[in-house]
């Protein structure tokens, strides 16, 4: 490494992100601006039309104002050739969905640093590793660029483990004020290099884009620095242990369901003893996404490859799938059988503020509302028309609105919180159903609809107002 190589602290520097979802665009966006040079490159030429475009291929609240205000520093590109050999820094992103086994599919990961590999420019690269990826690969991925690259000299390209850990739907706002950057790595060259990039992101120095204030009770994020692979394990583990917070907030939401205790009562008590917190501890319909169950699924798998059983992860598994299938016993207990009775779904997507379908609970309760016979019809703000491609093979009906999904129905099962659901005039919108039940798996409702029935998670009381007769005969 030539010091004159190394970018001045204050330049401006020319990074490649690899891969345009997500965490891609979030690293893009937020690197433009923070005052860097960014080319994004994806193999998808419909997604670089979009962004070439100023249009997001994901659906991400504000972004799409803020792509357009960093314009002049990003570009977008499918031609590797036109990126990489200009990058002071190379950021890898591309997805690792799961494989049936639990393991990551890693084979985009290894195209991509073959691609980045042939296009690397001889003087002194850092290829940093994004994307979720077992520990060890960022060693493979070193050994690939070696492998791959036409003029390869040891020691001029580096690489760096950076994990992401924002959330879909605000990627962009996480990513300008994180809790941490870690950065694992044995070149400190390379490390030196990421802490310059992110130096305003550090201090703090940039000007906060408009619609994305910084939050008023921010504190500077820590940057860690590690080996690479207790960085890749920090990311898994991390998530890992969000999951298993949730998991077990929902086992105890089990458990107050027998006692007649109420978990937001209890996760409020538990959660104001600050080795606890109160942050991600609500109990509902189970975690999804595109995260958590893929990275417990690596994680457990990496713990067999060594012999490694991961009791407590597994049983957070587990508690996961139970809580899912305890919204249909929820109708049931009410409905009985199911069988042409006509239930309405609220919300598709995986969590508010996302049309991402990816391992969404809302998934598997139409399923089994499909395979009990009930006639079904959804609603979600955001999601429908992603759903008529990717869940095809699901039969329902669409509601244009929340109020039309309700029109007739026998229940309602809130799925995913969105404000619109929120906002929703339920007494009006009750009136219009054949019985007035709803399973509120997300203890969205605050006040009860007028003669209406509530199943919520980790709550006992049935709200059963007097005077609804339809209802009563229901539960007779
Ligand atoms: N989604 C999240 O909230 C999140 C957060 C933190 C970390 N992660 C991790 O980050 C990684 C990316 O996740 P995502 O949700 O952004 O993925 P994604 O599936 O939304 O996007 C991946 C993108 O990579 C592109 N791609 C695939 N192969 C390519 C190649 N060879 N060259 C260029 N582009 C290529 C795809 O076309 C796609 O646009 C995963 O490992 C994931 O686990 C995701
Ligand atoms: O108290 C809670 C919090 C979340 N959830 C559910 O958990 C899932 C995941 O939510 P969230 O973590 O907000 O969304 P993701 O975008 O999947 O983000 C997670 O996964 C990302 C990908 O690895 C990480 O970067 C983030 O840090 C991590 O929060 C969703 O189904 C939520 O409904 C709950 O059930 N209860």
């Amino acid at each position: 490494m030539q010091p004159t190589e190394q970018p001045t602290k204050t330049e401006s520097l020319k990074v490649a992100v690899v891969g345009t979802g997500y965490v891609g665009m979030g690293t893009a966006v937020m690197l433009a601006s923070l005052g860097h040079q960014v080319v994004g490159i994806d193999i998808d030429q419909n997604k670089i039309e979009m962004l070439r475009r100023g249009e997001l291929p994901i659906y991400e609240p504000g972004l799409e104002d803020l792509l357009r205000a960093s314009q002049e520093r990003l570009r977008w590109t499918g031609d590797y050739a036109s990126a990489i050999p200009d990058a002071d820094v190379i950021f890898i992103c591309v997805g690792t969905p799961p494989l049936p086994s639990g393991q990551p599919n890693l084979r985009y990961v290894a195209e991509a640093a073959q691609s980045v590999a042939r296009n690397l420019n001889g003087k002194l690269q850092v290829v940093v590793n994004k994307s979720t990826v077992p520990v060890g690969t960022g060693d493979w991925v070193s050994r690939i660029l070696e492998d791959h690259a036409l003029d390869y000299s040891a020691g001029r390209y580096v690489v760096v483990s950076n994990p992401e850990f924002l959330r879909e739907g605000t990627a962009l706002h996480d990513s300008l004020y994180p809790d941490r950057i870690v950065l694992g790595s044995s070149s400190p060259e390379g490390i030196e290099r990421l802490r310059q990039l992110y130096q305003p992101l550090l201090e703090q120095t940039f000007t906060p884009p408009e619609g994305m204030p910084r939050p008023a009770n921010y504190t500077l994020p820590e940057l860690v620095t590690t080996s690479l692979s207790s960085a890749e394990m920090i990311k898994y583990a991390a998530n890992a242990f969000l999951a298993l917070k949730i998991s077990f907030a929902n086992e105890i939401a089990g458990l107050c369901e027998c006692v007649d205790a109420d978990i937001e009562q209890v996760t409020h008590g538990i959660g104001c003893d600050q080795r606890i917190g109160h942050r991600f501890l609500s109990a509902g319909a189970g975690w999804g996404g595109s995260c958590f169950g893929k990275d417990t699924a690596a994680l457990i798998n990496t713990g067999s490859e060594y012999g490694y059983t991961m009791p407590i992860l597994r049983a957070a598994v587990e508690v996961n799938q139970r809580q899912r299938h305890l919204v249909i016993s929820k109708l049931q207990r009410h409905l009985h059988r199911l069988q042409g009775k006509r239930v309405a779904v609220l919300g598709m997507a995986f969590k508010p503020n996302t049309d991402d379908l990816r391992d969404a609970p809302a998934h598997d309760c139409i399923a089994r509302l499909m395979d009990l016979g009930a006639k079904v019809t959804v609603h979600d703000p955001v999601a429908m028309p992603h759903a008529r491609r990717e869940w095809a093979h699901l039969t329902y009906d669409e509601a244009p609105t929340a109020e039309a999904a309700l029109r007739g129905a026998d229940a309602v099962i809130l799925m995913t919180e969105w404000d619109e659901y929120r906002a929703l005039d339920w007494d009006q919108a009750v009136r219009t159903m054949r019985r007035r039940l709803i399973i509120d798996t997300r203890n969205v409702l605050q006040q009860l609809p007028q003669h209406s029935t509530v199943e919520q998670v980790g709550r006992t009381t049935l709200h059963n107002v007097p005077g609804n007769e339809v209802l009563a005969e229901a539960l007779a």
